[in-house]
This record gives C-alpha cells, sequence and structure tokens, in this order.
C-alpha cells in the first residue's frame, strides 16, 4: 500500500459546553454559555470521519481526555470527595470549573506538530505534543496528549516524540494549526511552513491590536530544529495581525495547503507577495515545480466573511482517483457569496480541487473548531501505518460501535451550572472506561490506575 495521509480525528467529549473561554476566537466568544449538546458534537464528529473514510482516504480516531479535571482542581486547593471539589470550584471560581471541563482536545489540529519521515534528517515521523500555553483550559491537555500519541504510534525505530516545548510565553505552541505541507506526493520531501504570530522581541507596531497572537516564532523554529529539516525543506512565515485582529486565532482559519495545493486568503500573511515568491521559490528548488497556489482576494471574500464562513477551515482530500475534493463547512453552503467562491474554485480548470461536500460540525463551529480543526493529519509510509495501534482506525464497524457508545453515554444538554453534576463526572468516566476497551488502549487514564 502506498504512503498515505491519515486524519487523526478527536472524538468530543462529554463534558463538551460553551465555556466562552477563548478570547480572539469570535464563535467561542459568540456563544459562551449556551446550552451545548455533546451527544450531537460527538455525533457530528463521527459522521465527519465517516464521510472522510466513504471517500476512501485513511481515517482514525483520539480519545477525548478525563474531564472535569479534578486533579487540577484539587491542586488548586479544592478539597474533599468530587462532589465536594465540583460545588466549591463551581460557587468559587465558574470560568476555572468550564476550564477543567472543556472538551477541547477534540481539535486535534491543535494536538501535535507532525513532521514525515519523508522530511527528517533520521527518516523517521517526528512529533511534538503542542504545549498550548495561550488558553489555560488548554494548556491542560499536553501530558494526555503525548500519553495518547505514545499508545497510538509505539515504535520508536518510526516515531520519534519529543516532549512538548518548554511551558513559557516564548515557546507558545499551537500545533499543526499553524503548520502546512507542500509535496508533489505524500512520499516526496516536502517544505513544511510554519506559521507564526508574534516573535518575543516584537515591536508593538507589528503586533495585532484586538486578539492575542497565538504562536510564537521561537517555537516555530524550534520545531523545525528538533524535527531535523533541513533548511530547504522549512520556511518560517509571519500571519498578518490584521488576519488575527478579524479572528484568526490559528492559521488554519485562513489558509490550507495539500500536497501541492495552498489555498489562502490574500490577507492571511504578513507580506503576501513577498511570502508567495519565498514559497514558489523554495518548492521550485526542493521539487523542480511550482505549487498550485489558490488566493482569495479580498474583494472576492472579505477577511470577516472568511472568518464566519470557516472556508479556509475545509478539508483537502484526494480520493484514490486522484482528484481533490473540498470538505467545507455547512456553513458555506449557507452564505451566497462564500459558496460562490467554492464555486469558482472547482469550475477553475487551473487547480485540482474537483468537488465540494459540506460537513455539519455546528457544535464545535460554535466554539471555533470547523473540519479542519478537529483532525491530526499523519503522512505514513505502508510499514509506519503497520507499526501504529490498528484499534482506532476508521471502520464502518468501528463507526457503529462509537455512535452506538455516544448514544449510551452522553448527554443531549449541558449547561454551566451541569459541569458541577458529579453525576456527570461518573458518566464521563463509565464512557472513557468503555471506549478504551472498545480501541483496545488499556488503562491510559488516571482515573483507570
Ligand atoms: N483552529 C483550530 N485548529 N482549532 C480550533 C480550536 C478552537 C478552540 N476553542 C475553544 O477552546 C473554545 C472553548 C470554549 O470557549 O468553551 C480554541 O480557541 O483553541
Amino acid at each position: 500500500m502506498p504512503t498515505r495521509e491519515v486524519n487523526y480525528d478527536g472524538i468530543v467529549g462529554p463534558t463538551h459546553h460553551y465555556g466562552g473561554l477563548a478570547p480572539g476566537n469570535l464563535a467561542s466568544q459568540r456563544h459562551a454559555h449556551q446550552t451545548s449538546n455533546p451527544r450531537d458534537a460527538a455525533l457530528e464528529g463521527l459522521a465527519k470521519m465517516k464521510r472522510v473514510h466513504d471517500l476512501g482516504i485513511p481515517q482514525a480516531v483520539l480519545p477525548p481526555h478525563d474531564r472535569p479535571a479534578i486533579h487540577i482542581l484539587r491542586s488548586l486547593g479544592f478539597l474533599g470527595d468530587d462532589a465536594a471539589v465540583l460545588a466549591k470550584a463551581r460557587r468559587e471560581d465558574p470560568t476555572l470549573l468550564a476550564a477543567t471541563a472543556s472538551a477541547s482536545p477534540m481539535w486535534a489540529a491543535n494536538a501535535a506538530t507532525i513532521s514525515p519521515s519523508a522530511d527528517t534528517a533520521d527518516r523517521r515521523i517526528h512529533i511534538t505534543p503542542a504545549n498550548l500555553l495561550h488558553a489555560f483550559h488548554r494548556s491542560l491537555e499536553p501530558d494526555t496528549t503525548a500519553t495518547l500519541l505514545r499508545k497510538l504510534l509505539p515504535d520508536e525505530s518510526h516515531f520519534a516524540h519529543h516532549p512538548p516545548l518548554p511551558p513559557h510565553a516564548r515557546y507558545a505552541d499551537e500545533g499543526a494549526a499553524n503548520h502546512m505541507r507542500l509535496a508533489p506526493a505524500h512520499d516526496q520531501p516536502g517544505l513544511e511552513l510554519f506559521v507564526f504570530g508574534r516573535a518575543c522581541d516584537d515591536p508593538i507596531e507589528r503586533q495585532p491590536r484586538r486578539h492575542p497572537a497565538r504562536q510564537s516564532q521561537q517555537a516555530s523554529q524550534a520545531i523545525a530544529r528538533r524535527h531535523q529539516l533541513a533548511p530547504n525543506r522549512a520556511l518560517l512565515l509571519r500571519q498578518n495581525p490584521d488576519a488575527i485582529d478579524a479572528g484568526a486565532f490559528h492559521n488554519d482559519v485562513v489558509a490550507v495547503s495539500h500536497e501541492n495545493v495552498l489555498l489562502h486568503h490574500e490577507r492571511a500573511f504578513a507580506e503576501t507577495a513577498l511570502v508567495s515568491e519565498r514559497i514558489r521559490d523554495a518548492y521550485r528548488d526542493l521539487t523542480g515545480n511550482a505549487p498550485v497556489r489558490i488566493e482569495i482576494l479580498q474583494d472576492e471574500l472579505p477577511l470577516a466573511a472568511a472568518v464566519d464562513s470557516y472556508l479556509f477551515n475545509s478539508q483537502l482530500l484526494t480520493r484514490p482517483d486522484g482528484s481533490i475534493v473540498l470538505l467545507a463547512p455547512i456553513e458555506c453552503h449557507e452564505g451566497n457569496r462564500v459558496r460562490a467562491c467554492i464555486d469558482r474554485i472547482i469550475a477553475d480548470a487551473a487547480n485540482p480541487i474537483a468537488a465540494v461536500q459540506y460537513a455539519n460540525v455546528r457544535q464545535s463551529m460554535h466554539n471555533g473548531g470547523g473540519p479542519a480543526c478537529l483532525r491530526l493529519r499523519i503522512v505514513m509510509t505502508e510499514a509506519e501505518y503497520a507499526a501504529a495501534h490498528p484499534h482506532v482506525m476508521f471502520t464502518a464497524s468501528l463507526y457503529e460501535q462509537l455512535t452506538t457508545w455516544v448514544e449510551h453515554h452522553y448527554r443531549d444538554h449541558l449547561t454551566a451550572d451541569d459541569l458541577a453534576d458529579p453525576a456527570l463526572l461518573r458518566e464521563s468516566r463509565d464512557a472513557l472506561d468503555a471506549l478504551t476497551r472498545l480501541l483496545h488502549l488499556g488503562n491510559i487514564y488516571p482515573f483507570q490506575q
């Protein structure tokens, strides 16, 4: 079997809710404290995975993390049994309780940055779990993410697992959401694009004015270095501060790459014209060809409409016949302007995108997570795929089992008050316990020890 790109999607956890926890993420702010539906959220995620699987593209799942994270509440001084800890946290610091209950690990694009073995000096897949320092609820993810990735990709002769970067703002890292790759084919050496929002010595005029920049240049540099990418295989690009101010808190809200295709908004990068040249020249030096760059101009789709619709958070997927499908959020179907833009891309014979499909992941979208946020891509050779944990690979039967599992364990509405319900903690743990058996993972969560 050839080298392939496997999409590992985060399964939405049973405590999915709208905590309003992510400044600069407009959807999270807009839907703060609304009632969520964890069951629909998880089923929407599974339906998207099924759709990718049905296109003939390898798909896998990443399990949710244990939430509410009682051990964090305890470490912050809330004592007593679990029910008492939850009740006190709800009373004294409801925002903290919401953070410890966030199902944010569902956004697997932020789990890690991964360099395929075709790009790295020692020909292993290199993996850096993101430290997600920017927001407290997300900073709780790296340890469990690292444990899970080691479990799912176990053979050190194929997979080089690095620890998350040092936990300091200098190395703030948000994972693959700020990382793209261009290559003629998955098994060919590629050009990895690292997009950062700020450097630690930035003068004030380079910084966004309204919203925070999350990814640091120093983090991106360190990852390119530790992943052993030759200098001609890595480019560092600065995100446009205007894009961050318009709500593009990650690069994947304004740009997406796949094989030799780069789809991006005109205002995605600082100094777009220069960036385009740098990408073209670096890619040509490496491969002898130019990449297919599809730039959407501000006149065709203003930045605000791009952020609203999450067009650039679509997945680009190569079907077995070689044609590319754009898997876009359903919200793109609902806006005339963005739909016209998609129709134009598909009609344009100068690029290989041949069709569009629309995915409904609304529950996730309301927290700022589109189709591409929910997946972590891992390019794998046949031997690497054979070494990976097989029981998380998506099949029609796994889809049936996971659907039944969600329907059995998940609630269909959740409010801020429910997060303190000790029954929710029990239900969530029962669900994860059952999931570890279903996916043959052994005891991976602290509550199972
Ligand atoms: N673009 C990518 N790749 N990922 C989307 C992440 C969304 C996530 N939302 C949140 O964390 C909101 C949680 C809340 O408000 O309850 C974030 O902002 O980090």
